[in-house]
């Protein structure tokens, strides 16, 4: 293997990312030539539908997985929190690199934190999850709608659309942004996206040679707090229809998992967390995600399946 083939989205934070990915692999395999493969999803070309009224995270992917299928591309870069929370067979996650930001950014010209914003204030997102947690905390807030790449939502912005707006930190580190970040909002404040600032490498699943050439790149800090993560979503059979959230930090080999799941409004925030050893993460992820199904996280996962909102 000399040349290598990455499937990436067209955005200038996709592209951002695959380069990066790029690097990291060049840098353990010297010599390896790398050469990125630009693809339009349909998430990004139906970008004024609500995401979960078009077809939901797997739309981001699809794409890329059908080139790796069609020998156009050895392997695909992704921003682990846009993956649902099955892969489809035939294909293999090897590898994440080291995370990221996983904060969420309050970003606005007018207030210094949502604690700020007055009555009728508008708050921009198009994420259930950080909606959710936002009206549960400041009732008074109205939340709008936003959605596009991380430049159109920060030009709406500017517009004078919204008074603030909330888009993932690491996205505006990676992209020389952070200097429009008026605070990092802390998991108590708004408990991050399952796997967000997480790039992972997906490959074909026969392709043994490529896996264990991404697989070189693997942070296993990462990799411990991903699965936790994941395996939480997947018990909950999270998407992005779904108010959730979940985020895992280790310390002394011990892994620490904070979940939520919530009515789109605030009106009900149900939350879960475990500890346990590093060393199975999905155990711990799994517990996280059966005690919110046990403490109503169900009643709210088939009330939003049986509202339509749910795929
Ligand atoms: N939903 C889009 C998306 N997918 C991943 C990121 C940020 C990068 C990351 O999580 O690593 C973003 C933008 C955002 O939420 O502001």
């Amino acid at each position: 293997m000399d040349r290598l083939r990455i499937a990436t989205r067209q955005s200038k934070l996709a592209l951002w990312q695959a380069q990066f990915a790029a690097d990291e692999l060049c840098k353990a395999h010297p010599g390896l030539s790398v050469e990125l493969v630009p693809l339009s999803t349909r998430g990004d070309e139906f970008q004024s539908a609500p995401l979960s009224q078009i077809g939901g995270k797997g739309l981001f992917i699809k794409e890329l997985e059908r080139a790796m299928l069609a020998g156009e591309a050895d392997i695909a870069v992704h921003s682990m929190k846009d993956l649902p929370a099955h892969l489809p067979e035939g294909f293999l996650l090897p590898s994440v690199l080291p995370r990221h930001d996983p904060r969420d950014a309050f970003i606005s010209q007018r207030y210094a934190s949502p604690a700020e914003m007055p009555a009728g204030a508008v708050l921009g997102t198009s994420s259930l999850r950080r909606q959710c947690l936002m009206k549960q905390q400041y009732p008074q807030l109205t939340v709008r709608f936003l959605r596009g790449n991380v430049q159109t939502r920060l030009s709406k912005l500017d517009a004078g659309e919204y008074d603030a707006i909330i888009l993932a930190a690491s996205g505006l580190d990676r992209m020389g942004l952070e200097g429009r970040i008026r605070r990092r909002l802390s998991p108590e404040e708004s408990l991050p996206s399952v796997a967000q600032g997480t790039i992972g490498m997906e490959c074909r699943a026969d392709d043994h040679e490529i896996a264990d050439l991404l697989r070189a790149v693997n942070d296993p800090d990462t990799w411990t707090r991903t699965l936790a993560e994941r395996a939480m979503n997947a018990r909950l059979n999270g998407s992005c229809s779904v108010p959730i959230a979940g985020f895992a930090q280790l310390a002394d080999h011990s892994i620490h998992l904070r979940g939520m799941v919530g009515w789109p409004n605030g009106e009900t925030v149900i939350r879960a967390e475990a500890r346990g050893p590093a060393d199975d993460p999905e155990a711990v992820g799994d517990q996280v995600g059966r005690e919110i199904i046990e403490r109503g996280g169900q009643e709210i996962l088939d009330r939003l399946a049986d509202e339509g909102h749910g795929a």
